[in-house]
């Protein structure tokens, strides 16, 4: 791979404006044969997303995915998400139980409309044969299927009936897989993003690296239908990890899904804990995303997100920020 670079090396480049006011410009897309706001899901981790934020964003016409990491109610959260006619979206892993729990499901006719399979390395054979049971025992499950880095993982998930894959090892705010084994898409996300978006048929999720609002466009340009979010989700008053006040100020508690906090033992760490700032509500924020993505539309020259997915781009080695700090 030649010509890396990552989110803050790169402008996007603006074309005539075709709208009078910003909010013509329409950020909603289609994802799995649903129409969401905007193409951004919080990540399913612990102190992202809880069962509360889940019904919070699906009423609001948000995409979500709950987290894996509270198995035994999965089965109830679904019937809850329909009870509410309410999109049920879940995730799995890849081991023995995993198995029996799909197909439970399928005898209780309990069908989530998405199903994430969320592991660190994703392009193997755990995911391929997951993949396939999950297709066996519940066809009309969207399943999203991940984490991936390369054209050849991309192609494999989708050949084995992923209909969507989930791109981004390593980049994320509390991984330390980059440092830890040395591999991944840390560093290069964006132009990962490009070289998987390149081979896929089906939809591409960007996932791990987002720091400003700015860099959902840049993932929309280079290829991702969804964005998948982290750091920029943890700080909200709702978010579920824990408050913390040091000096006066209030943080909130971040850690990864594969850090000795969230595994409870001291093996196969690959992220780690940390404090974001306290920042209001979850949907001020998404708000804001949606109101800097009309912007990012206007400059495209567009009124549709499709707009910016042709837009010309210049690489600005590390120089974007000049020196500013984002907010
Ligand atoms: N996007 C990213 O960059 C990363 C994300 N994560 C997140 O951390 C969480 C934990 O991930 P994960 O450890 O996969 O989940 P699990 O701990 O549930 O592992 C799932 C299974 O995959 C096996 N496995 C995991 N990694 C590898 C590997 N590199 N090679 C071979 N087998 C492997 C595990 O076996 P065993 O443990 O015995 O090897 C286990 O059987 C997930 O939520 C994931 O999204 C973690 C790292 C990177
Ligand atoms: N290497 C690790 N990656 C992790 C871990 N827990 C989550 N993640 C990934 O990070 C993104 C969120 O990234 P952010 O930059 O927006 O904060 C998340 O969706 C996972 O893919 C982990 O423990 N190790």
């Amino acid at each position: 791979m030649d010509n890396v670079f990552d989110y803050e090396d790169i402008q996007l480049i603006p074309n005539k404006c075709i709208v009078n006011s910003r909010s013509e410009c329409d950020t909603s897309i289609m994802f799995g044969g649903f129409k969401f706001k905007l193409p951004v899901v919080p990540a399913n981790m612990q102190t992202i997303i809880d069962e509360s934020i889940a019904i919070n964003l699906a009423e609001n016409g948000y995409f979500y995915i709950m987290h894996r990491f509270n198995p035994e109610t999965r089965a109830e959260f679904i019937k809850n998400m329909h009870s509410r006619k309410l999109i049920a979206s879940i995730s799995v892993g890849v081991k023995e139980e995993e198995y029996t729990f799909i197909e439970q499901l399928a005898v209780e006719e309990l069908i989530p409309e998405f199903i994430t399979i969320d592991i660190a390395h994703g392009h193997s054979n755990a995911v391929i044969n997951m993949i396939k049971h999950i297709k066996q025992h519940l066809p009309q499950s969207f399943v999203i299927a991940g984490n991936v880095g390369t054209p050849e993982a991309v192609r494999e998930l989708e050949n084995a009936g992923a209909d969507a894959t989930k791109v981004g090892i390593g980049p994320g705010k509390v991984c330390i897989t980059k440092i830890k084994t040395g591999f991944g898409t840390g560093g290069w996300q964006l132009a990962a993003l490009r070289w998987c978006a390149k081979a896929a048929t089906k939809p591409i999720i960007a996932d791990g690296g987002i720091r400003t609002n700015g860099d959902i466009a840049k993932s929309v340009r280079f290829g991702a239908s969804m964005v998948m979010i982290g750091s920029l989700f943890a700080g909200h008053e709702e978010s579920p990890g824990q408050t913390v006040v040091k000096d006066g100020k209030m943080f909130k508690e971040y850690f990864g899904s594969a850090s000795e906090f969230q595994k409870g033992e001291k093996k196969n760490v690959e992220g780690k804990k940390m404090y974001v700032e306290h920042k209001g509500s979850l949907m001020d924020t998404l708000v804001e995303m949606e109101q800097d993505l009309q912007s990012s539309i206007s400059y495209a020259g567009g009124s549709k997100l499709e707009s910016i997915r042709t837009v010309d781009y210049v690489v600005v080695k590390n120089s974007i920020f000049n020196g500013d700090k984002v907010y």
